[in-house]
């Protein structure tokens, strides 16, 4: 039920300066009432919180498991309704047209109700909240009049009102909106309810059963669209995602650390996030203390690997070439070797995994003895078939035939026995490509062996091959173009019966085997039927930024289209040449600037340029932080390897020497690809300072940005 409205609301626009309280603010005004509805909404919180705490479970439970259990819910019921003082309860309001009776909702980040069970706060992934996101005045669903509310340190200051009914008042950009957008950049991420977009809404609700793949460029809000997918998903099916489970995949754990508290700010407290690479490592046990030439990678990381280990696994299976002669009091049974041989024929036909069919094999065989039995006037039971699959002469048979395969150990074998690699990789891998894998100096064993990333997502995949890999519900995966078919394939094992959230962009690919195409991702990852949606629209990146990195585009992703910014801030770029001898006290200079101004700084630089840039930071007292590292009022200036920098932002960015970043890589185009998104990590502003000349994309061109 919607809180019904005694006093029928009129609606009126307010449009003065966000955080202002305006004249109307007076004791009976309209901010007045609002702020009344804040407190009463935090005393039913607070209430419902209590009637949690109060909960006396003694009577209701009949065993300790069972207590523990409930007091485990009910201990995360209590978490989940604490009132967090910087998060204001509400940030919306929607007054549904008069049909018949006025209803009036207001929106935030989780549902509180009064005494009587009527909603004070709707949650915002609720179906009646979706208005909030969508309603426009062309198509306003209903929505007779949205309320955005503006807060200062806690306190509601401001509201800002748009009348849906009047087709003729044209669509103005909240200032509520902007500021919020805009505000500098601090801390980890933050959630972004209170101004999820509706192009990116669409992609938060779409249903649990379709896969969804997101081409963005910098800044469109993919990350944001991702998590609070997850939130929003778990809202809608939670029961059937407390089960199936939800997990969340970055690019390293400098990114997890800066999205890990979006989640649990919006209430979501049990969700994984994790690296690919720790995925796998976790789920096969291997140590990754080994790295691979980017040729090497990109075989290991090829598709046609899967086929070569497939080959491999069943390379164990030998026909068989003795009969298995089975006894049984005074009677003995023989099943030849050619009926062994078609048991074995069909198992493999059938394609299950390979431990399974190994379970199997001894029934199979204990079957056709008993058939033999049955033939011979026996009238033998299914304990009877049993005891035959448990006797020594069917073990042998199954141990000759179809013995265990050990992941690790048959990856190991593969990269280590020249012969056996050829045998599996024929037709598949060419001669130069078996030697550019293969150990120069095989290891003596599996604990020994230096496994690398790739080694281990090849283990995963063999380990699958012997046995199903679970699936879970979802699976969001961000910075995806850069995976390779190995670990799309790794990836989507996981989500196998579930499904996924996929989101990337195609010019920030920056491993050699980079995603060229989502089609072909996706097909990889098992979802070839996804939507391919895209988003243009960028929240981070000013204009003029934007605009200067996508001079890359033509060179590093033809295909895709310039991102527009929701930002004008103008002067927001500078390019400041310097002699190679004051390379780095330019960059020191420029990053006492940039610390002049609010929110973080983030120094960007080729590998080769940190021990020189970290000295000259040291030398001039500037403390910094390594990138994922929380950031306070104290020291906010991060100095970030050009390599960890995808996916992060800062208020202020200072690049270093554009050409290092791209010498830094091995090729031109991942080198650019590098540099696009060095460019575009910048909220505020971007200052590049370089010696050597600009390379060449960047250089050429008018507008290159005002000089310092
Ligand atoms: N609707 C929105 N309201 C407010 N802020 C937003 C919105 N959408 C995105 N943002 C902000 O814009 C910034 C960029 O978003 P995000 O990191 O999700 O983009 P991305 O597409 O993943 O970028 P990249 O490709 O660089 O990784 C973040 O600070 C995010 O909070």
């Amino acid at each position: 039920m919607p809180s019904r409205t005694p006093d029928q609301h009129t609606a009126h626009r307010t449009d003065r300066p966000a955080g202002s309280t305006g004249q109307s603010a007076g004791p009976a005004g309209p901010l007045e009432r609002e702020r009344a509805h804040l407190a009463a909404s935090r005393a039913a919180l607070r209430a419902m919180r209590e009637d949690v705490e109060a909960l006396d479970i003694s009577d209701v439970t009949a065993n300790w498991v069972n207590a523990e259990v409930l007091q485990r819910q009910i201990d995360a019921r209590i978490e989940a309704l604490a009132d967090l003082s910087g998060t204001p309860l509400f940030f919306g309001r929607l007054d549904l047209v008069p049909d018949p009776e006025p209803a009036r909702y207001y929106i935030g980040r989780r549902h509180v109700h009064d005494a009587d069970g009527d909603p004070m706060v709707v949650d915002w992934r609720a179906p009646v909240s979706q208005p909030f996101y969508r309603a426009s005045r062309k198509d306003p669903q209903g929505v007779g009049l949205r309320r955005r509310f503006g807060y200062t340190g806690g306190e509601l200051t401001a509201y800002e009102d748009e009348d849906l009914t009047d087709p003729e008042e044209t669509e103005q950009v909240s200032a509520l909106l902007k500021r919020e957008i805009e505000r500098p950049r601090v801390g980890p991420m933050r959630d972004i309810v209170a101004t999820i977009q509706p192009e990116q809404d669409e992609i938060v609700r779409t249903g649990i059963e379709g896969t969804v793949c997101v081409q963005g460029a910098p800044g469109t809000g993919k990350t944001a669209v991702g998590l609070h997918r997850v939130a929003y998903l778990l809202y809608a099916h939670r029961e059937r995602l407390a089960r199936t489970g939800t997990l969340v995949i970055g690019p390293n754990r400098s990114f997890l650390r800066y999205i890990e508290q979006v989640l649990p700010a919006l209430g979501e407290l049990a969700v994984r996030q994790t690296t690919v690479e720790d995925l796998v490592t976790g789920a096969t046990g291997v140590e990754v203390r080994g790295t691979d030439d980017p040729e090497a990678a990109r075989i290991k990381g090829d598709a046609r690997m899967a086929e070569v280990l497939r080959r491999a696994v069943r390379a164990g299976v030998a026909m068989p070439t003795e009969p298995c002669v089975v006894v049984r009091g005074s009677r003995r049974w023989r099943i030849p070797a050619h009926e062994l041989e078609e048991i074995v024929r069909e198992l493999l036909d059938r394609g299950i995994r390979h431990g399974a069919a190994r379970e199997a094999l001894p029934q199979r065989v204990a079957h056709a003895v008993l058939t033999r039995m049955e033939r011979a006037g026996e009238a033998p039971d299914d304990r009877v078939q049993d005891a035959v699959a448990r006797t020594p002469a069917v073990k042998a048979v199954v141990k000759a035939v179809w013995p265990e395969v050990d992941p690790a150990k048959l990856v190991l074998r593969l990269l280590s026995d020249a012969a056996f690699l050829a045998e599996q990789s024929e037709g598949l891998l060419t001669d130069e490509e078996r030697k550019a894998i293969l150990w120069a100096k095989p290891p003596r064993g599996v604990r020994s062996a230096r496994w690398s990333a790739a080694d281990a997502v090849l283990i995963d995949e063999a380990a699958d091959l012997v046995r199903r890999t679970p699936s879970l519900g979802h699976v969001v995966l961000d910075e995806a173009q850069d995976l390779s078919p190995m670990q799309y394939r790794a990836v989507g094992r996981r989500c196998a019966t579930g499904s996924a959230t996929v989101l990337g962009d195609l010019a920030q690919g920056t491993t050699p085997w980079a995603t060229a195409s989502w089609a072909e991702a996706l097909s990889h990852l098992g979802k070839p039927e996804a939507a391919v949606e895209e988003l243009t629209r960028g929240f981070r990146v000013p204009r003029e930024v934007i605009s200067y990195a996508s001079r890359l585009l033509p060179h590093i992703a033809p295909g895709l289209s310039e991102a527009t910014s929701i930002r004008e801030a103008a002067g927001s770029l500078r390019v400041r040449p310097a002699a190679v001898e004051e390379l780095d006290a330019a960059v020191v200079d420029a990053c006492r600037a940039a610390l002049a101004k609010e929110g973080s700084v983030g120094l960007i630089a080729a590998d080769a340029r940190l021990p020189a840039l970290t000295e000259a930071l040291d030398a001039a007292g500037l403390p910094h932080l390594v990138p994922g590292a929380e950031t306070d009022a104290g020291t906010r200036l991060t100095l970030v390897p050009a390599r960890l920098a995808k996916g992060l932002e800062y208020d202020h960015v200072v690049l270093d020497e554009p050409a290092a970043v791209v010498d830094g890589e091995p090729d031109e185009r991942t080198g650019l690809r590098r540099l696009y998104v060095a460019l575009t990590r910048a909220v505020s502003g971007l200052a590049v300072v370089h010696a050597a000349p600009l390379p060449e994309p960047l250089a050429g061109g008018a507008g290159g940005g005002g000089s310092a």
